[in-house]
C-alpha cells in the first residue's frame, strides 16, 4: 500500500510522543477503518538517518544477533515492528501487543499531513520536531482507543496509562549512598527533578507500586491518583477522541481543565451509562481481572542488576574501559565490579538484552477500551468486566503500545539520569506531602 498526497485528508491528528506522530483514520477504505498511522518524527536541526542503512549499530547487532529480522532493518518502523514481533510479544503475550503493518508513504503525503496537523500539535512539540518527510514508510496499527465491530462500538470509552517502573530494585550493585532507590520508587524521585526542571507543575501522588500490586483497592487508588494528576501517564478517549489528559510531552497541560474535568467527562460519557467514579472503578476492575500488569512487571524485572550494575556490563560489550570504574578509588567497590567485568561476552549480552527489554517495558503504555455489552452479547476477542454498583457488564480490550527498542547507546544516559534523579531527591525529597515548586525550591535554598 502507498499513501499519496490525496490520502492526507483522511487522516487526523491523534497524538504524539517524543519520537512519533499518530494519526486516526476518517476515510472510507474498509481496510483502514479502525486503524491509526504511526509516523516517524525527526528533531529539528538534526540530520535524519539516511534510507537504506541498517538501523542497528555494530554493537547493537551483537546484542540482537539472534533476531535475524531486526538485523536486516533499514528503517526505524521496520525495526519497531520486528522488535515487537520477535522480542516483546513473548514476555508480554502476543494477544496484548500489535506489531502493525508497514506501509509506504510518499513525501507529498507526509508534507500534506504536516501542513494539516500543525495547528493541533502542542507548540513545544512543533518547536522540537517535525515529521520526517523523507522517511518512506510508516506503521498501520489498530486504533486501541476504540473497539470496532461491537454492536455499540460508537459508545466506546478508553484509557491510556503509562505505568512506568512498577518495582523497587534490590540489586547488590546499588551503592550504599543510593540505597534510597530500594525504598522510594523511581517515579516518585523523578517527580522532584521534573518539578525542579519545570516539566511538571505539581508532584503526582500516583504510586506505580499500587498499580502493580495485584490488589483491587490499591489499583483503584492508583487510578484515582492518575486521574487527579494525569501528566503524561493518563488519558481518556471517548469514541476515539482525547477528552482528558495532555497531548504528550513532559508538560502536564490537561486538555480538560481539572476543575471542569469531572463535569465535562460526566457529560461526555453519560450516554455509555457510566458515571466518572464508576468508570475509574471499571478501569481498576479490568486491570485487576485481566492480570495484564503481571506480565508487564515480569518484563520490567528483566532488569536484574539495575543500571548501577548493567552499566559495567555495557562496557564489556563495547570493549572499552569502564568509565565508572575509571574514576573509582574505593577498593571494595572496584572488587565488586571486577566480577561484572569478568563475565563472558555471552553473559554480558544476556544482561544488557534484559536491561533494554525492561527499559521498553518501563516506558510503554497500556490502552484499555471499553464498550457496553447487551446481555449475553460478548465479543469473542474481548474480556468482560462488570460493575457491582450498576450491575452493568462491559467488554474491554487491553493492548500495550509504544514498545520501541531502546538504543544501546542510551545506557550511558540511563546511568547519568539515574544518578541525577537520586542526587536531586536526596537533597529535596525529605519534604513530606505534596509540595509545590516553591516549597521544594525554598527547601533547597535553605539546604544550600
Ligand atoms: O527516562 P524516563 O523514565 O524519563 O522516560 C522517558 C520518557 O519520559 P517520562 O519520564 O515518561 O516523562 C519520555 O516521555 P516524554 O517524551 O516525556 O513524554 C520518552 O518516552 C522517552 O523515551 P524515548 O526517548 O522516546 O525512547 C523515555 O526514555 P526512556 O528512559 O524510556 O528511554
Ligand atoms: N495504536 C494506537 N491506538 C490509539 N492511539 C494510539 C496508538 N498508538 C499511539 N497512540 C496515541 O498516540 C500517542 C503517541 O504514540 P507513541 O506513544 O507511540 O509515541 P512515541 O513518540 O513513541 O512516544 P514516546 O514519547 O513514549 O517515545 C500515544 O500516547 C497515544 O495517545
Ligand atoms: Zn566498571
Amino acid at each position: 500500500m502507498l499513501l499519496r498526497a490525496e490520502d492526507a485528508k483522511d487522516w487526523f491528528y491523534k497524538g504524539e510522543g517524543a519520537a512519533n506522530i499518530v494519526l486516526g483514520y476518517c476515510g472510507s477504505s474498509l481496510s483502514l477503518v479502525g486503524k491509526v498511522l504511526r509516523i516517524q518524527k525527526v528533531a529539528k536541526g538534526r540530520s535524519r538517518s539516511p534510507n537504506g542503512c541498517f538501523v542497528l549499530s555494530n554493537h547493537e547487532r551483537l546484542v540482537w544477533r539472534d533476531i535475524g529480522e531486526l538485523l536486516e532493518c533499514t528503517s526505524k518502523d521496520a525495526a519497531a515492528r520486528a522488535f515487537i514481533q520477535h522480542v516483546m510479544s513473548n514476555p508480554l503475550d502476543s494477544k496484548h501487543v500489535d506489531a502493525g503493518i508497514l506501509v509506504h508513504v510518499s513525501k507529498e503525503f507526509l508534507e500534506a499531513v504536516e501542513g494539516n496537523i500543525k495547528s493541533q500539535r502542542p507548540p513545544w512539540r512543533v518547536d522540537a520536531s517535525k515529521i520526517d518527510v523523507l522517511h518512506e514508510s510508516a506503521l498501520i496499527i489498530s486504533d486501541h482507543s476504540i473497539i470496532s465491530g461491537t454492536p455499540k462500538h460508537d459508545l466506546c470509552i478508553a484509557v491510556e496509562i503509562k505505568p512506568k517502573c512498577g518495582f523497587l530494585p534490590s540489586s547488590e550493585y546499588i551503592v550504599e549512598a543510593n540505597a534510597v532507590k530500594k525504598h522510594v520508587t523511581r517515579f516518585k524521585m523523578h517527580q522532584f527533578l521534573k518539578l525542579h526542571e519545570g516539566k511538571i507543575s505539581q508532584i503526582s501522588r500516583y504510586d506505580p507500586l499500587d498499580l502493580f500490586s495485584g490488589l483491587k483497592d490499591r489499583i483503584h487508588l492508583a487510578i484515582t491518583a492518575l486521574f487527579a494528576c494525569p501528566q503524561n501517564n493518563f488519558r481518556i478517549f471517548f469514541n476515539g477522541s482525547l477528552i482528558f489528559g495532555g497531548l504528550g510531552g513532559g508538560l502536564d497541560n490537561t486538555v480538560v481543565q481539572s476543575h471542569k474535568a469531572e463535569e465535562a467527562i460526566v457529560d461526555l460519557i453519560s450516554p455509555s451509562g457510566l458515571q466518572l467514579a464508576s468508570f475509574l472503578e471499571l478501569v481498576a476492575e479490568a486491570i485487576f481481572g485481566s492480570g495484564i500488569l503481571d506480565k508487564l512487571l515480569e518484563t520490567q524485572q528483566l532488569d536484574v542488576l539495575d543500571i548501577e550494575g548493567a552499566i559495567h556490563v555495557y562496557y564489556n560489550i563495547i570493549s572499552q574501559p569502564c568509565a565508572i570504574c575509571k574514576n573509582l578509588i574505593d577498593a571494595e567497590l572496584l572488587h565488586q565490579y571486577s566480577f561484572l567485568h569478568s563475565l563472558s561476552l555471552e553473559e554480558s549480552l544476556k544482561i544488557v538484552r534484559g536491561y533494554l527489554i525492561a527499559a521498553t517495558a518501563k516506558d510503554c503504555s497500556l490502552m484499555i477500551s471499553f464498550s457496553c455489552t447487551e446481555a449475553g452479547h460478548n465479543a469473542s476477542d474481548c474480556n468482560s468486566a462488570s460493575l457491582k454498583s450498576s450491575n452493568q457488564c462491559y467488554n474491554y480490550k487491553a493492548c500495550f503500545i509504544d514498545l520501541d527498542l531502546k538504543t544501546l547507546e542510551k545506557m550511558v544516559h540511563y546511568y547519568k539520569l539515574d544518578q541525577k534523579i537520586v542526587d536531586f531527591y536526596k537533597t529535596s525529597g525529605e519534604i513530606e506531602g505534596n509540595p509545590s515548586i516553591l516549597e521544594v525550591e525554598a527547601h533547597l535554598e535553605k539546604k544550600n
